[in-house]
Parts: C-alpha cells; sequence; structure tokens
C-alpha cells in the first residue's frame, strides 16, 4: 500500500485528478473497450471532481468511453433529494462532463427488491469485466462506502443498517437534525472494492485522523473496514497534513521521503510521449 501525503485537501484533490486522467489515458479507451471507474460521494472527493470537470472542459481528458459505477446510495431517498448521491453526481460530477448516460450506474436504494438490486449490481460490474480504478472515501469510523464497524471483509453489495456515527456524521447535510438521515443504505461490499485492479482512497481532515492510523499503522480488523486494503495489491492512500496528525512520525517520514516516486504516478501522458518521442529525435 501507498501513502502520499500533501499539504492541503485542495493538493489532494489535484493528485486524485491527475491520477485519474492518467490512468484513464494510458487505458486508451475506445468504443470496444470502456475504462470501469468507481466513484465514492461525500466532502472529501468534491475537488477532485470539480479538477477533472475542469481538464474535461479545457479538453485534456474525456469520459466518453468510462463507465461508472457508484459506491453507495440512501435506501429511501428520491433520486432528486439534494442529499441523494444520485443527485450528488449529477450536479457535482456528471452533467459537467461529457458522459453518455448509459455509463451512469448509480444503486437504486429505492427499487421494489433491494437484494435483487444488489445482485444485479455485482453482475453489472462483472459484465463489464471488473472496475479497473475504485476511487473510494472513508468516515471518521474507517468504514468505506457503508461498510460499517464490523462488516464482512469479504462483502459484496448489499443491503446495510448504518452505524450511529455515520448518522452524526452525516447529519451535517440534513439540517443537522439525526432524525432526517437514512438508516439503511445500500452499498459495495468491501470485498467488490478490492477485487478493483486499482484502489484510490482520499482521506483529509484531522476528523479522519484515527482511522487513518488505524487503516495504516494497525492490522487488518473489520471494525476499520478500509484496513482491508493493506491486502490489496495496488492502494494508494492519500491525505492531507491534518489526516496525519495520529500518524507516528516515523510514518510520515517514511511516505513523505517517497513523494518524488509518487510525483511519477501522476506524470501526464502527453509530457511522457512528447519528452520519449524527443529522447529519440536527439538519438538520431
Ligand atoms: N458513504 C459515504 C462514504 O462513501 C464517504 O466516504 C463518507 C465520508 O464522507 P466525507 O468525505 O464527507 O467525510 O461518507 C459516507 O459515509
Amino acid at each position: 500500500m501507498r501513502l502520499v501525503i500533501l499539504d492541503k485537501p485542495n493538493d489532494v484533490a489535484e493528485w486524485a485528478a491527475k491520477y485519474v486522467m492518467k490512468k484513464i489515458k494510458d487505458f486508451n479507451a475506445g468504443p470496444e473497450k470502456y475504462f470501469t471507474l468507481g466513484l465514492p460521494t461525500g466532502g472529501t472527493p468534491l475537488g477532485m471532481y470539480k479538477k477533472l470537470a475542469e481538464y474535461c472542459k479545457n479538453g485534456k481528458i474525456s469520459f466518453k468511453y468510462v463507465k461508472k459505477y457508484n459506491m453507495d446510495d440512501y435506501v429511501g431517498l428520491p433520486p432528486d433529494h439534494v442529499q441523494s448521491y444520485h443527485y450528488y453526481m449529477f450536479h457535482n460530477f456528471f452533467k459537467h462532463i461529457d458522459i453518455d448516460p448509459k455509463n451512469v450506474h448509480i444503486l437504486d436504494g429505492n427499487a421494489t427488491d433491494l437484494e435483487k438490486e444488489c445482485d444485479d449490481y455485482e453482475e453489472k460490474i462483472k459484465e463489464a469485466g471488473g472496475i479497473r480504478l475504485f476511487i473510494g472515501g472513508i468516515g471518521p469510523d474507517g468504514h468505506i462506502a457503508f461498510n460499517e464497524p464490523g462488516s464482512s471483509l469479504v462483502s459484496r453489495t448489499r443491503v446495510k443498517t448504518l452505524a450511529h456515527e455515520t448518522l452524526e456524521a452525516n447529519c451535517r447535510f440534513f439540517d443537522n437534525d439525526i432524525t432526517k438521515v437514512p438508516t439503511q443504505a445500500l452499498t459495495v461490499g468491501v470485498q467488490t472494492v478490492l477485487d478493483a485492479d486499482d484502489v484510490l482512497i482520499l482521506i483529509t481532515g484531522s476528523s479522519k485522523a484515527l482511522a487513518l492510523h488505524h487503516c495504516i499503522e494497525e492490522g487488518v480488523n473489520h471494525m476499520w473496514t478500509a484496513s482491508a486494503f493493506q491486502q490489496h495489491k495496488h492502494t494508494i492512500m492519500i491525505c492531507d497534513e491534518d489526516a496525519t496528525q495520529e500518524l507516528k512520525v516515523k510514518t510520515v517520514k517514511y511516505f513523505k521521503n517517497l513523494n518524488k516516486i509518487h510525483e511519477k504516478l501522476i506524470e501526464e501522458y502527453e509530457s511522457k510521449r512528447i519528452s520519449s518521442s524527443m529522447l529519440e529525435f536527439c538519438e538520431k
């Protein structure tokens, strides 16, 4: 697992957006070959979505051949409710990029048969050949998507009852009234995310510091579900300084020393191509 430590949330947003852009470009997506991207909601990824929309507007990237799969949504909120993740994704990202609506997949928390909805979602991911890159955020209790503490680390998409901490953390979006927060959600499982080729987890702010400590410095534990990614081959956790407050100085130093290597992970495809063709030209 890699840990990329940057100064501010804005740096995290920019790094993450460049990483996503590079992954999609390097993949060379086209009508016969779609890139499959898993996406989160929450306050943390907003900056990344803004940057990606900007890159798309400037013609640096296209999402035409990208299939998108969202992590989760509440049960019982109409899709046009301002706090539904359908609404969030459309207003914060999809309406700003060149997507084809047929490539957008979001769990329907209003489906008549919720279990079937979850099973079908897993099937859809399988049919698309799995997820290339799953992006996630974490809750203050270390949950990924809505995989609350105690969730099975081999879980699949299912209905989940939310923990009190999650209701508390998310009531800021519901007039600070905990009774307005839906108590159930549909969520991809930990294993659904673990199956992705690459995983990028965004963590910012001191409220996530304890969770980051558990996910990085303690063992794999179903009480901190994002700790499961210690056992994934290609997971990058990316955080700001504030989120490192509970980490050991030694850990922070080690990963910060790798920042030059981490920079290579977002080196632009174009500049790499130009510099290698320049090299060929100079060698002649
Ligand atoms: N289900 C979502 C998670 O997917 C998200 O990662 C988390 C953190 O949100 P925020 O980024 O607003 O802290 O909130 C919710 O619980």
